[in-house]
């Protein structure tokens, strides 16, 4: 009888978690005689569950290369499972497991019949799978084939209309999405790269990621996510990473505009890794460090994803000046899409998620009947348009979530009360970014005067009458230095005197107010003049 094998090496990635839900579904674990004993890893949805006392911290699971035989469809399969990949034994699998290839043989002479195994376990993953959205991430630096999404995490489809935002938005990316899907054939006719790339700008917590979620969880379709905040992404990590993302997937790019920091996050980082109070601003990076990643291996990777086809390509960004045009141009970016700060209508609109679904439609307290509706609109009259996200409206909702009435009750003092935090921060930032600039225009002066000092240094050294730390725009330029002195003439004073008296000024340091930048030395000047007394 022939065997085939099929060594699975370099659909990894895909196909472990296929089998693994086949072999699940099949009970062949049951069968395992070697088993690992691991404290329990919640990610793990497999592996033996025993029925029986204890407290279930423990968990049993098949060990490495030893083979789990079982019948499927009348023939023998065999299932083994060999610690690492191609010897790397160090790479993590999805899921945080330690990796592993899946050997699989088949007793027949028929080729069709392996195939046909495949492609079950691939039906089972996608009914099993149906719940949930598979969002892989790379959050780890790890390289080489396949192990660059270093995570995989099931989360709980979320239906679209989970999602508040005004009307038509979702609705429209929906629609645009599929159009693009199901055109494929017509971009390869018209000779057009099949590719659509859409970008979600605006503050933090106003459902940009949620979107996506409810979008994939639409389609089908798996998410590929980075962010370019990640310290280890570079312009290589970053390429890899979006080479190997699969057709009919996402690849989301968060936080896009990590590759561009602002003037004002440049002066932050640089005053140092302390935030104030403790808190950490979004879009900044703690770690103090500019994204590795460049402009022109950001649009290499946008244009090489655009180009494989039936990739979508979602970038995310709180801050939209500080992307550079090149990345915005259509054909990159297809669609963009703004989120605001809530509305009283989206205010209204998640009051009823969270209330409409499980309270009686009508709230009873003090004998007074409250329609849910009503509730919602009374809510969504305390809070100002655009003032709060609606990760923050639905922080305090979660607060009273059993309590509509309450909800409604405390929403005017918590209003209060937020808008007078914000206030007293926004004073604090001020003061705090005024701080930061003073530094830095010390710094800058520190660094002007070193500079200055320095070069009075080689000139008195080269002409042998200065001593070092004379002042340029002070004795130099010829003006007398004291009394008794004619003009003309280059004198030094000590370093001390220096220090005690404040150099008299030059007409080119009076012309400059206290606020304006110092300006550049009239180097050019200064040599001429030194020349002319040298030779004097
Ligand atoms: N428009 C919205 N509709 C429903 N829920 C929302 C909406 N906006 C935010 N949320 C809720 O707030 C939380 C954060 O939302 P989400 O991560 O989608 O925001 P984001 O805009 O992507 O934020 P960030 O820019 O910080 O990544 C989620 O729990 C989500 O359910």
């Amino acid at each position: 009888m022939d065997r085939l094998i099929l060594g699975l090496y370099i659909l990894l990635v895909q196909i472990t978690p296929l089998i693994v839900i086949f072999q699940t579904q099949e009970n062949v674990w049951r069968r395992s005689r070697d088993f690992r004993v691991n404290a329990k890893n919640s990610q793990r949805k497999w592996g033996i569950q025993l029925e029986q006392e204890g407290d279930g911290n423990a968990e049993y699971v098949p060990t490495y290369d030893m083979p789990q035989i079982f019948r499927w469809k009348g023939y023998w399969v065999e299932v083994k499972r060999s610690r690492g990949a191609g010897g790397r034994q160090s790479n993590r699998e999805p899921g945080g497991q330690a990796s592993s290839t899946i050997f699989i043989s088949i007793y027949t002479l028929n080729m069709k019949v392996l195939h046909s195994f495949v492609e079950e376990t691939r039906a089972r993953y996608k009914e099993v799978s149906k719940p949930n959205v598979t969002v892989h991430m790379a959050d780890m630096p790890t390289y080489g084939p396949g192990f660059l999404w270093s995570q995989t995490k099931h989360k709980a489809r979320r239906p679209l209309s989970s999602v508040i935002l005004d009307e038509g938005v979702v609705e429209s990316l929906v629609k645009d999405a599929q159009e693009f899907i199901n055109t494929e054939q017509w971009y390869v006719e018209a000779g057009i790269p099949h590719r659509r790339g859409y970008l979600l700008y605006g503050p933090p917590g106003t459902g940009k990621t949620s979107t996506i979620y409810a979008l994939a969880g639409e389609l089908g379709f798996e998410i590929y996510a980075l962010s370019l905040s990640s310290g280890f992404v570079d312009d290589s990590f970053l390429q890899k990473a979006a080479s190997s993302v699969p057709k009919h997937s996402i690849l989301l790019i968060e936080d896009i505009d990590c590759a561009f920091p602002s003037r004002e996050e440049t002066d932050e980082l640089e005053s140092g890794p302390n935030q104030p109070y403790g808190m950490v601003r979004p879009g900044l990076r703690v770690t103090g460090q500019r994204s590795a990643v460049t402009l022109s291996g950001l649009l290499n990777v946008i244009d090489g994803v655009a180009s494989e086809e039936g990739k979508l390509f979602f970038a995310t960004t709180n801050y939209l000046d500080r992307l550079d045009p090149a990345l915005l141009r259509p054909g990159r970016i297809d669609m963009k899409i703004q989120y605001k700060f809530s509305t009283k209508a989206q205010a209204a609109a998640l009051f009823m998620r969270f209330f409409a679904r499980d309270a009686p439609a009508n709230s009873e307290k003090n004998g007074i009947t409250h329609s849910i509706a009503h509730l919602a609109t009374q809510f969504a009259a305390h809070i100002p348009e655009h003032e709060f996200s609606t990760a923050e409206l639905q922080g305090f909702l979660l607060s009273c979530k059993k309590d509509p009435l309450g909800a409604v009750g405390c929403a005017e003092v918590w209003v209060a009360a937020e808008l007078r935090d914000r206030h007293d921060q926004k004073v604090r930032e001020e003061k705090r970014k005024v701080e930061i600039r003073e530094k830095r225009q010390d710094r800058e002066r520190k660094q002007m005067e070193g500079a200055v000092a320095t070069f009075g240094g080689i000139v008195s050294g080269g002409l042998g009458k200065m001593v070092s730390g004379a002042r340029v725009g002070g004795p130099v330029v010829g003006m007398p230095t004291g009394p008794g002195e004619p003009p003309g003439r280059v004198t030094g004073r000590s370093l001390p005197d220096v220090a005690r008296t404040p150099p008299t000024p030059s007409p080119a340091y009076e012309a400059v107010g206290d606020n304006e930048q110092l300006p550049v030395l009239p180097l050019a000047e200064l040599s001429k003049d030194l020349v002319a007394l040298q030779s004097e």
